[in-house]
């Protein structure tokens, strides 16, 4: 007997139980209350003798598992996709609006303040016996983490692209994403009821830019206002969409032969692109291009729909080339098809082979691929199932933070609303709640035994692949590469007193974004945020406000320069204070020099002249380095940490009484005496960045990068694209996303990360002080 709680969002109380083989429950159930009854019902449109359904709602076959994400170039169309497609399927009851504020997965206020997409959103719904785990994901650049994280747990996606844009620059990035996470992909050219929507400019597009071939599987019937519907070409029917009475969404259309149409034009264009699909299908095809010359070479209008669907099938699995639809979401047209052929044509999970699963055999083994927190119920984390069974009420073992714990409950996120269930099995995506410990990118599993008995399956089997010169694969799952951050700026609570607020606000966002990096500044004492661009910051710093109530101020962006010395320098410090009744008295002679270490030392290399006795150091050491170390925090120039310095102490002198802060206080004293006497240099932070781009805009990058004090390390040839690595002090990336983004019209990509601290020339040195007000 299977349990099912369904649980209310909002105020997330539990309906009602229904045993899924027990009609008693279920009548019980819908005579206690209809309100109750209506509720399920939403959800799995059941009738009374449909108990059955539930069984599958639960657990459906993993053939019929669906797990897709919606991506594409900011402002496509991917939410009014989204929530066309929870419309058709009957998971909600009214259309949203991304221009006004309510759809579904924009669920954030940001985000339908803004009408973009912020955080990925994982929804789930049924489409013609088939369960749909649908993620819709960002398309501004700096969220690109959210999509890669996404794609990670993704069998297949729907590319939407703007018909009257084709290839934007963010269809590229995230195009290269699939690519790099092997994901069969299909395209929906969506607007097309734009003026200067032109379904051949996008087609050349996706050819010429993403380098992939379209295979046509749908033609428009009209351009711009004109649009009405599309062309079936592997059914050879006509579909489109008409208002019934004064509903216009899209809901009913109506499908007809092509040669029931009367229009010979029609049907004369339809066979020809019908044909041309055969044969680019059976070029791409052998199974397909066998059947056509044993049966059809004469008579492609013969081959049979189902045939040429599983040709098609096979193709995008092997991603030899994409399905290329189309339709206009906004005015609620094309979703449907594209839903069929989601079902169609992309994978299963039984149709992925990750390798991993192999190791776990029969045990649970899922990834935590994001993390949200909910207010009433703390961290909620999105998993996806890859072997094994998932249960509420169960402990489980998270392999990356080396911990058990307690999954108390575990959900389905059904469009707006999530209905509790008992188990899940492989291939599935679910929401947990009750993992406190679980991060972005954990693997987690039944046990530690389990962890155990896949290793060592791991060990034997690795050994065999050994054997056949294969590497063995990696039983933690492999999680998302975080590229370092790449603006830093402080941020303060408004009162002492909320900093602890402020901490466990960062801790929780950290959690649901693991691109977010949070460090203390021990100079300062402040809280460092460092982001991936301006938008990113923007939109924590507006979160923490919003969702934890704080209104923080986030100080300028900042740059952590280091401090040196470059010739030696002596000086003595006496230090002579009466307290009450208590003299003080202390006086040090030491001598500071350039400690030429192969790595710039962040503590400072102390060393004590012959001069000074064995009790001396017993008594005083600890004061004096107490004393040295403090002022190595704080640099003769500006007061940024010490690098690379050398301090031998000479004398020490205490008289009898003088307390041990008095003789760091006059340690640290005469450690600022000899550095300001010494050569002084400032060290700048140096970044290894790494620019993806195209190579019509190598020369315009190249000069921007010599403006920006860069120096070019090599230029190499990756697929199509150009990689520039070069070294660039951080002080010359400020705004440097926006910047990029301008000059190569968004297309290029990069990744930033501290190389090492480099001396700063004099004449860069000077401008820096000049601009903080030294000079
Ligand atoms: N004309 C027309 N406009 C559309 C269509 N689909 C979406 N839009 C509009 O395009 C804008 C962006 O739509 P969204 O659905 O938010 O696009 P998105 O790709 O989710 O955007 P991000 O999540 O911010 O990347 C909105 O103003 C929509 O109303 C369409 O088929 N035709």
């Amino acid at each position: 007997m299977q349990k099912i709680w369904c649980v209310s969002r909002g105020n997330n109380f539990v309906v009602d139980c229904l045993y899924s083989e027990c009609m008693q429950c279920c009548r019980r159930l819908l005579q206690s209350t209809r309100k109750k009854y209506f509720q399920i019902q939403k959800h799995f449109s059941m009738s009374t003798g449909d108990v059955k359904s539930l069984r599958t709602i639960i657990s459906p076959p993993i053939s019929k598992i669906r797990n897709i994400g919606i991506m594409a170039h900011i402002d496509a169309g991917k939410t009014t996709t989204t929530e066309r497609m929870l419309y058709y399927s009957g998971y909600i009851r009214a259309l949203g609006d991304v221009d006004d504020g309510d759809t579904v997965t924009d669920y954030m206020a940001q985000e339908r303040e803004r009408g973009i997409t912020i955080q990925s959103a994982a929804v789930t719904f049924d489409w013609n016996g088939h369960r749909i785990n649908l993620i819709d994901t960002p398309g501004h650049v700096d969220f690109t983490v959210e999509v890669e994280r996404s794609l990670r747990v993704l069998d297949g996606a729907i590319a939407v692209f703007d018909t009257s844009a084709g290839v934007e620059a963010q269809t590229l990035t995230v195009w290269r994403q699939a690519d790099r996470h092997s994901v069969p992909r299909l395209c929906f050219l969506n607007k097309m009821d734009k003026a200067g929507a032109s379904f051949q400019y996008a087609i050349e597009s996706i050819k010429e830019k993403l380098k992939v071939k379209p295979l046509l599987i749908q033609s428009p019937l009209g351009e711009g206002k004109s649009f009405k519907g599309v062309v079936d070409l592997v059914n050879m029917e006509t579909i489109i969409w008409s208002p019934r009475g004064q509903e216009d969404d899209g809901r009913h259309y109506e499908r007809k032969a092509v040669k029931e149409m009367n229009d010979p034009d029609l049907l004369s264009s339809a066979k020809d692109a019908r044909n041309t699909l055969i044969e680019q299908v059976a070029d791409l095809d052998d199974e397909f291009a066998g059947l056509i010359l044993d049966k059809y070479s004469e008579h492609y209008n013969l081959v049979p729909s189902e045939e040429l669907q599983m040709a098609i099938r096979r193709i995008t699995l092997s991603r030899l080339a994409v399905p290329v639809l189309c339709g206009s979401a906004l005015k609620n047209k094309g979703v449907q098809p594209l839903l069929d052929a989601v079902a169609l044509y992309l994978p299963s999970p039984e149709d992925c082979d990750y390798d991993f699963v192999q190791w776990y055999q029969g045990d649970l083994c899922a990834l935590a691929f994001k993390v949200l927190h909910d207010k009433q119920r703390g961290p909620m984390v999105f998993v996806r199932i890859y072997s094994g069974n998932m249960k509420s009420q169960s402990a489980v073992y998270n392999v990356n933070q080396n911990c058990t714990e307690r999954m108390s409950r575990l959900l389905l996120p059904f469009a707006d609303q999530q209905v509790e269930i008992p188990s899940l099995t492989p291939g599935n995506i679910a929401l947990t709640v009750g993992l406190k410990q679980t991060a972005t990118g954990d693997t987690i599993v039944s046990s530690k035994a389990a962890v155990a008995a896949a290793s060592r399956r791991a060990g034997r089997d690795g050994d065999k692949k050994d054997r056949d010169g294969k590497t063995q694969g990696s039983l933690v799952l492999a999680a998302v590469q975080i590229p370092e951050p790449v603006f830093f700026c402080t941020i303060e609570p408004p009162s002492a007193a909320r900093q602890p607020d402020l901490e466990n606000a960062l801790k929780c966002l950290q959690r649901e974004d693991p691109s977010l990096k949070v460090r203390m500044d021990t100079d300062s004492g402040q809280t460092v945020m460092c982001g991936m661009g301006e938008l990113h910051i923007e939109i924590i710093h507006e979160r923490i406000r919003r969702e934890y109530g704080l209104d923080t101020y986030l100080g300028p962006l900042q740059i952590a320069y280091r401090e040196t010395i470059q010739s030696s320098s002596s000086a003595s410090d006496t230090l002579d204070r009466t307290i009450g009744d208590t003299r003080h008295l202390v006086t040090v002679e030491l001598e500071v020099y350039p400690w030429t270490a192969d790595s710039h030392g962040t503590s400072p290399v102390i060393q004590y002249a012959s001069e000074i006795s064995e009790q001396q150091l017993k008594d005083f050491k600890e004061a004096v380095e107490n004393g040295i170390s403090s002022s190595y925090l704080q640099g003769p120039i500006l007061g940024f940490p010490l690098v690379d310095v050398g301090v031998t102490v000479n004398v020490i002198s205490v008289h009898q009484g003088t307390s041990m802060t008095m003789v760091s206080a006059c340690v640290s004293r005469c450690m600022h005496k000899a550095l300001k006497k010494s050569e002084k240099q400032l060290l700048e932070p140096l970044m290894k960045l790494e620019i993806t781009l195209g190579e019509d805009h190598l020369s315009s990058v190249l000069a921007d990068l010599a403006q920006r004090r860069g120096n070019i390390q090599e230029i190499l040839t990756r697929s199509d694209n150009k990689v520039v690595v070069a070294l660039v002090p951080l002080a010359e990336m400020m705004g440097y996303s926006t910047h990029l983004r301008s000059l190569t019209s968004g297309s290029a990509t990069f990744t930033l990360e501290l190389s090492n601290y480099e001396a700063m020339s004099l004449h860069d040195q000077k401008t820096l002080l000049k601009k903080k007000g030294f000079a």
